[in-house]
């Protein structure tokens, strides 16, 4: 079913794609050879919209490459392994989607990634820099609200910062939202839209059931269960997976979902719009995820955070400190001397 709503998804994009002003779309995708990095690829590999999909890893690139490159779609695939040819790898991009680095086991929280994954998420930064200034980035890598400060200020010492090229991919956070709620209302799942804002990580991630379409009516209590189930279901993935990772095919689903995203508005399709963690001024916190408006050059217009209820306000005064925190640490690691 769901690569069923890839492919309506991708033509969709193609309708545009022939009167578009650039027809090759490079992807790569850094950590390309992981358990998310697999299926991620998968699903783009089956693209209409992508000319060539670069993957990167420090390990395995070829044979997950020789795999892929036998579908029959549109776009070439090359693999890329080890260090010494991560800037060939990246050469071109238009986008690069990173999701390499260490994933929790049961008992752990995202912050406990950080001693690995920030200086994976900085070198791949700074090889973007070098390699592909331009390119729209999507960082997987957790802890998000951590990693996403520390790609840009990695950006911003190479001077080619521009932070509406720059995205912590949240994704996943609405995917779940609408699955959860089709479930409990009723409804069909993929018809559900809600904006999940905030951060990717516990309390940091904010559901916003007032402005859920179709409109949803759950008492109090429900929407209290839902929300927490919400902030909670990276660990409940953690646990039932029992010391063999975290969330990877569902990951992978709404990492193809931003990818696509970010590639049909770079085509010129009109309002195409996703929530992301990006550098923001909405709020007291300097990297926030909101609903954005796509378009060629990233981020068109952040479409903000609406207006909030009671209960929505209190879930932003308890993100609002965390965040600052997290994002602090992370500047604070790629500032060190
Ligand atoms: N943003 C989200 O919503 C979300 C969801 C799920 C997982 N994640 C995060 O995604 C990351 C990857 O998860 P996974 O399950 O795919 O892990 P994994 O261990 O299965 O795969 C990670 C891949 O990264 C590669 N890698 C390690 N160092 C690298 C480097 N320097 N350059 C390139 N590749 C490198 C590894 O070789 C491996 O193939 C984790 O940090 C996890 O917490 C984020
Ligand atoms: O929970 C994790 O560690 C992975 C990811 O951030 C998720 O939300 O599934």
């Amino acid at each position: 079913m769901f690569l069923r709503v890839f492919r309506v998804a991708a033509q969709q994009g193609a309708k545009n794609f022939s009167t578009s002003h650039q027809n090759n779309v490079k992807v790569a995708v850094c950590g390309a050879s992981g358990g998310i990095g697999q299926p991620l690829s998968l699903l783009l590999k089956q693209s209409p919209l992508i000319t060539e999909l670069s993957l990167y890893d420090i390990v395995h690139t070829p044979g997950v490459a020789a795999d892929l490159s036998h579908i029959d779609t549109r776009s070439k695939v090359v693999g890329f392994n080890g260090p010494e040819n991560l800037e060939k790898a990246l050469q071109g991009a238009d986008v690069v989607i990173i999701p390499a680095g260490v994933p929790r086991k049961p008992g752990m929280t995202r912050d406990d990634l950080f001693n690995t994954n920030a200086s994976i998420v900085r070198d791949l930064a700074n090889a973007c820099g070098k390699a592909c200034p331009k390119a729209l980035i999507g960082i997987i890598s957790n802890p998000v609200n951590s990693t996403v400060p520390i790609a840009s200020e990695a950006l911003a010492k190479l001077g080619v910062l521009d932070p509406k090229r720059i995205f912590g991919v949240s994704t996943l956070d609405v995917v779940r939202a609408n699955a959860f709620i089709g479930e409990a209302a009723g409804v069909e799942p993929s018809k559900v839209n809600i904006p999940v804002i905030g951060g990717h990580s516990g309390v940091t991630i904010m559901p916003l059931f007032s402005q859920c379409t179709p409109s949803v009516s759950f008492s109090a209590d429900k929407i209290k269960a839902l929300t927490e189930r919400i902030q909670e279901a990276g660990t409940e993935v953690v646990k039932a997976k029992a010391g063999a990772g975290s969330a990877t095919l569902s990951m992978a689903y709404a990492g193809a979902r931003f990818a696509i995203s970010l590639i049909r508005a770079l085509q010129g399709e009109q309002n195409v719009i996703e929530c992301a963690y990006v550098r923001s001024d909405i709020t007291e916190a300097k990297y926030f995820s909101t609903p954005l408006l796509l378009g060629k050059n990233g981020i068109e217009k952040n479409l903000g955070m609406g207006s909030l209820n009671a209960f929505e306000q209190e879930l932003l005064s308890k993100a609002i400190p965390e965040l600052k925190k997290n994002i602090q640490v992370g500047e604070e690691f790629i500032n060190k001397k």
